[in-house]
């Protein structure tokens, strides 16, 4: 059993806690706060042992009627590895702690590439995390793009990949983020952060990225135009996207028109949190000129990056190969969203009139 502590329990601490308590190779040894609000609270409600992320924050704890099981140094302690999850600005300091315990460490995407010795993403470069003590999952958008990446290089070899990123503003409980009534480039001189982020997993992609900010919370928005090295028709394409079990390729028939409808479908599937690990594509927007290859994706922020910290604790932790962990925590997470319609399909809508 692994034994994983997870510090910093916001939007991805959490979700990394409920999916490795998932897990029947690990188990949670526990979470670090620096304060007791609700997501303190509800960390203890589901049974996770509370530490104090910062010690002389403990009294806090005790005098808000919430038990801690110690500091950082008990947390980091009682684990085989820990999933640093704080904000980005706190990664760098919290690298020092854990090297001193000689505990690996995982860090998030928000963290600069420097912060860990390989940049993950369970498709493209499971093996590069094998035994490293310091991993960074990349960030949300920069999961996505490589999912896709991952088997059109394998498959048709990629020219040129260039992508526009509409992302949201903030995670739907960041109520003081913006803007609120104004679309954003950002940054305004290309190439926004993905690009080179994306060279991490894939160092001899050529990609041009540029991004904007929207004021959305639910899900960011991806266009996609990939120059392949040769030129399969649309069908192959879906046929490859279809095969992956990260990226759902939304069928015509669901009449899925955005994020609004997405959240709502994972609601209604019984998805925890209404959490979409998968990439959505939409099955028409796959479109080939030549080989220009265009797709539209969305990308759900808070959740895609979940099951590639599971993968990448395996990577660092044990010798299980890639195929098998993506395998179990596919399986322990049901990830791998499967529409009854036909991803194909390519019948006409019923007219209303009829
Ligand atoms: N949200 C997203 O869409 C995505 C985020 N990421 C990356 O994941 C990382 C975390 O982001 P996210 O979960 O959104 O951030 P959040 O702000 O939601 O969560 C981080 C939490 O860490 C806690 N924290 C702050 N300081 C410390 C500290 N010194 N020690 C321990 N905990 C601390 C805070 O909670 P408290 O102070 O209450 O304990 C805070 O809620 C970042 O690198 C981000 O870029 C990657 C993909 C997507
Ligand atoms: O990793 C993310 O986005 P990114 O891939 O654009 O860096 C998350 O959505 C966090 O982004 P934020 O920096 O806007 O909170």
């Amino acid at each position: 059993m692994i034994h994983v502590g997870v510090n910093g329990y916001g939007t991805i601490g959490k979700r990394v806690a409920d999916a490795v308590a998932a897990q029947p190779d690990m188990t949670v040894s526990g979470v670090a706060k620096t304060r007791p609000n609700y997501e303190a609270e509800t960390a203890v409600r589901r049974g996770y042992d509370l530490y104090a992320a910062i010690d002389d924050r403990a009294d806090a704890f005790a005098d808000a009627g919430l038990d801690v099981a110690g500091g950082l140094e008990e947390l980091i302690e009682a684990s085989d590895i820990v999933v640093d999850c704080c904000p980005s600005d706190i990664g760098p300091k919290n690298r020092p702690v854990y090297e001193d315990r000689d505990t690996p460490a995982i860090f998030q995407g928000g963290e600069g590439a420097d912060i860990a010795d390989v940049s993950f993403n369970a498709r493209s470069n499971f093996e590069d995390a094998r035994d490293a003590d310091y991993v960074r999952v990349v960030s949300c958008n920069t999961t996505a793009l490589s999912r896709v990446i991952a088997p059109l290089e394998e498959e048709y070899g990629i020219e040129k990949v260039r992508v526009t990123l509409v992302r949201r503003s903030g995670d739907p409980s960041e109520t003081g983020r913006g803007p609120v009534n104004d679309v954003l480039p950002d940054p305004v001189s290309i190439p926004s952060h993905h690009g080179p982020d994306v060279n991490t997993i894939f160092p001899d992609v050529d990609i041009d990225t540029l991004a904007l900010k929207a004021p959305t919370t639910l899900m960011h928005t991806h266009s996609l135009n990939v120059t392949l090295e040769s030129e399969p028709d649309e069908s192959a394409i879906l046929d490859l996207l279809a095969d992956e079990s990260r990226i759902f390729t939304i069928p015509e028939t669901a009449d899925i028109d955005g994020a609004g409808k997405l959240k709502d479908y994972a609601l209604d599937s019984g998805r925890p949190r209404g959490d979409l690990w998968e990439n959505c594509v939409w099955a028409e927007s796959v479109g080939m000129e030549g080989p220009d290859l265009y797709l539209f994706q969305n990308v759900h922020q808070e959740s895609d990056v979940i099951p590639e910290n599971i993968d990448a604790i395996r990577a660092m932790v044990t010798d299980v190969d890639a195929a098998a962990s993506i395998d179990r925590t596919n399986e322990a997470l049901d990830v791998g969203l499967e529409s009854l319609f036909d991803a194909h399909d390519d019948r006409e809508a019923v007219p209303v009139d009829d």
